[in-house]
């Protein structure tokens, strides 16, 4: 991957989104161009992770991933959210282009606080879905549109998809973004997330295999 820094073209049309800000950040994997898009109805600030010369390209590799604060940051076991990121930005930074889209959609768009609820409606017994809908709320409140504008602004044609998601290929296809293929991201189990693991794949049809955590081909692709 290039260390020069590289200037990206920039879409003027948005009509969700100002594109706001943007800089080479060095990481432990290396240079990530970030880009921060402003959603103009709420100021909520998400972030596109650009690795290599995406503008006007086909199948670029992108994951569009929502934050999740506990696996992330506080290395929650809960959930597989860190492993997907993590092997999302490896994927992206060993191919050298690739585009990583951190959408601030916390628990599913329910937020921080409500996740948290639902954590203590899950210690008594319901699982991820029905806690959500003890709380008022339907199973996944996300949307595409923010994602769609940020590729459209990045000037990206059409992606494989980092995902095990079917309802996130949809979402981002009627949003206007081909997607090429599915490139699956493969996700470790442990005793705190496999429950969680196993709900996903049966009530939502997310595309899971499961693997034990000591495997080392438990990777993305
Ligand atoms: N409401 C709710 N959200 C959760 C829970 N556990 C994890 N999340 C959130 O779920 C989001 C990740 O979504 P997932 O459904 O796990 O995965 P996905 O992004 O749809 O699918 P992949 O692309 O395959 O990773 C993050 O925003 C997490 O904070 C939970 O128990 N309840
Ligand atoms: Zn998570």
């Amino acid at each position: 991957m290039s260390d020069t820094p590289q200037v990206l073209p920039t879409r003027k049309s948005s009509s969700l989104l100002e594109r706001f800000s943007e800089a080479d950040v060095p990481t432990e994997r290396g240079v990530l161009r970030t880009v921060v898009f402003r959603e103009k109805r709420n100021g909520r600030e998400h972030v596109a992770l650009v690795v290599g010369d995406i503008h006007d390209k086909e199948g670029v590799p992108v994951r569009v991933h929502s934050e999740c604060l506990t696996s992330e940051v506080f290395g929650s076991l809960k959930c597989d959210c860190r492993q997907q990121l993590d092997r999302a930005l490896d994927f992206v930074t060993q191919n050298g282009c690739g585009v990583v889209l951190y959408l601030r959609q916390e628990g599913r768009g329910i937020g921080l606080g409500n996740k948290i609820k639902a954590y203590a409606l899950q210690s008594q017994g319901l699982d991820t879905y029905e806690s959500n809908r003890k709380l008022g709320f339907a199973d996944d409140l996300r949307s595409y549109d923010v994602a769609a504008e940020m590729l459209r602004s990045l000037g990206v044609r059409s992606v494989d998809l980092i995902t095990n998601n079917p309802l996130k290929i949809a979402g981002l296809v009627e949003e206007g973004i081909p997607v090429r293929r599915r490139i699956p991201s493969r996700t470790a189990h442990n005793p705190h997330n496999v429950d969680y693991l196993r709900t996903k794949r049966e009530r939502t049809g997310h595309l899971i295999e499961l693997f034990a955590e000591d495997d080392t081909e438990a990777k993305v692709g």
